[in-house]
C-alpha cells in the first residue's frame, strides 16, 4: 500500500508553491514574535537551548527536507563547520540558493527570525553577522528522497555529526509505516552517537501550499517517541506546544508542534 501512497505524495508535491507556503506559515499574522506563547518563538527557543548546551557540534550538520526555510539552521551555525541543506523539490533548493547568494531582491526576508534568534541566544551577536555566517556555512544544497534507503544517493561521503529536520517526515509519509521507514532511512546519514533535532506537526492531516493540498500522516507524541526508539535512538528531550485557536487560520489542521532531541545509540 505504501508504494502507491508514496507515489501519490510525490505527485502532490509537484504543485507545491514555496512562496505560498512561506506566506501561510512564516509571515504575519501567523509569524508573531511578540510573545514566547506563539509558535515561532517557541520553535526558535527549543533550537537555541539545545545548541547552547554545546553538546551538539562537529564538522557537518544535515537538514532533512529544508524546504524554502532557513530559520531551523540559525542556532546551529555556531557549532558546525558545514551545513548541508536538502530538499526533494528544485523550486525549494533554488529558494535557499537565492537566499545564500543574496542577489535577488525577491528573496524572503528572514531578518525577524535572525534578530529574534540573536536576542534569545543573548551573545550580543549582530544579526547581520549571523546571517553572513550561515550563508558561508551553507555550502551544499542537495536533492533528497527520504523514502529511498540511501536518501542522498551517492552524494554523501561520510555520516553527519548531527541532523535537523522540521515538518518533513510526517508531511511526506502516507502512513505510519512509511514514516518509520523514512526515519530509518535518514538515520543512515547520521554517525553513531550523533544527535537528531526534529520539529514536527502533531495530529495534522493536511496543509496548503498554493494550489497544492498536501496530506500529512497524523502523529501523536507517543507515536514520535516510539518511532525514534524503533530507529535506535535515545530520547534526550521532548517538548510540545498546543496550537492556540488564534493561529488556526485554515492553511492546515495542525493541533500542536513537537520538538525532540534524540541521540543515535552508538
Ligand atoms: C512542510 S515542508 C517543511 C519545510 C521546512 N523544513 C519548514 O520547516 O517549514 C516539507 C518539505 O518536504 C519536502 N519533501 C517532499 N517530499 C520529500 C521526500 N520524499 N523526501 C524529502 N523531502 C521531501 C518538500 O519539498 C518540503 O520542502
Ligand atoms: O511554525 S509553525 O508551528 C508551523 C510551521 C510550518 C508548518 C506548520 C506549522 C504546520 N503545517 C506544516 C505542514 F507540514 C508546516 N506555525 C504555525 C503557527 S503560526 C506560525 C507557523
Amino acid at each position: 500500500m505504501s508504494a502507491n501512497g508514496i507515489a501519490a505524495v510525490a505527485e502532490s508535491y509537484q504543485k507545491f508553491n514555496p512562496r505560498a507556503y512561506l506566506q501561510n506559515n512564516y509571515m504575519p499574522p501567523r509569524a508573531n514574535f511578540t510573545s514566547e506563547e506563539f509558535a515561532v518563538p517557541w520553535k526558535l527557543r527549543c533550537l537555541a537551548d539545545a545548541f547552547a548546551t554545546g553538546e551538539i557540534c562537529g564538522r557537518t550538520l544535515i537538514d532533512i527536507g529544508t524546504g524554502p526555510t532557513i530559520y531551523q539552521l540559525l542556532s546551529a551555525c555556531d557549532y558546525f563547520e558545514e551545513i548541508v541543506a536538502t530538499d526533494y523539490l528544485e523550486v525549494n533548493r533554488a529558494e535557499i540558493q537565492n537566499w545564500v547568494l543574496g542577489e535577488d531582491s525577491s528573496c524572503f526576508d528572514w531578518s525577524p527570525y535572525i534578530q529574534y534568534t540573536c536576542k534569545i541566544e543573548g551573545n550580543g551577536e549582530p544579526w547581520k553577522e549571523k546571517e553572513q555566517k550561515l550563508k558561508k556555512k551553507l555550502r551544499r544544497i542537495l536533492p533528497i528522497d527520504v523514502h529511498q534507503a540511501k536518501p542522498l544517493g551517492s552524494s554523501l561521503s561520510q555520516p553527519a555529526d548531527a541532523l535537523v529536520s522540521a515538518f518533513c517526515l510526517e508531511a511526506v509519509s502516507p502512513d505510519r509505516p512509511s514514516f518509520d521507514r523514512a526515519l530509518r532511512n535518514v538515520t543512515t546519514l547520521l554517525k553513531p552517537g550523533g544527535h537528531f533535532l526534529m520539529i514536527g506537526a502533531l495530529d495534522e492531516s493536511f496543509y496548503l501550499a498554493g494550489e497544492a493540498k498536501l496530506s500529512v500522516v497524523p502523529v501523536s507524541e507517543a507515536d514520535v517517541k516510539e518511532s525514534f526508539a524503533k530507529s535506535g535512538y535515545r530520547t534526550r528531550n521532548f517538548c510540545s506546544y498546543v496550537m492556540p485557536p488564534s493561529l488556526k487560520i485554515g492553511v492546515d489542521d495542525v493541533q500542536g508542534i513537537f520538538f525532540i532531541h534524540a541521540q543515535k545509540i552508538a
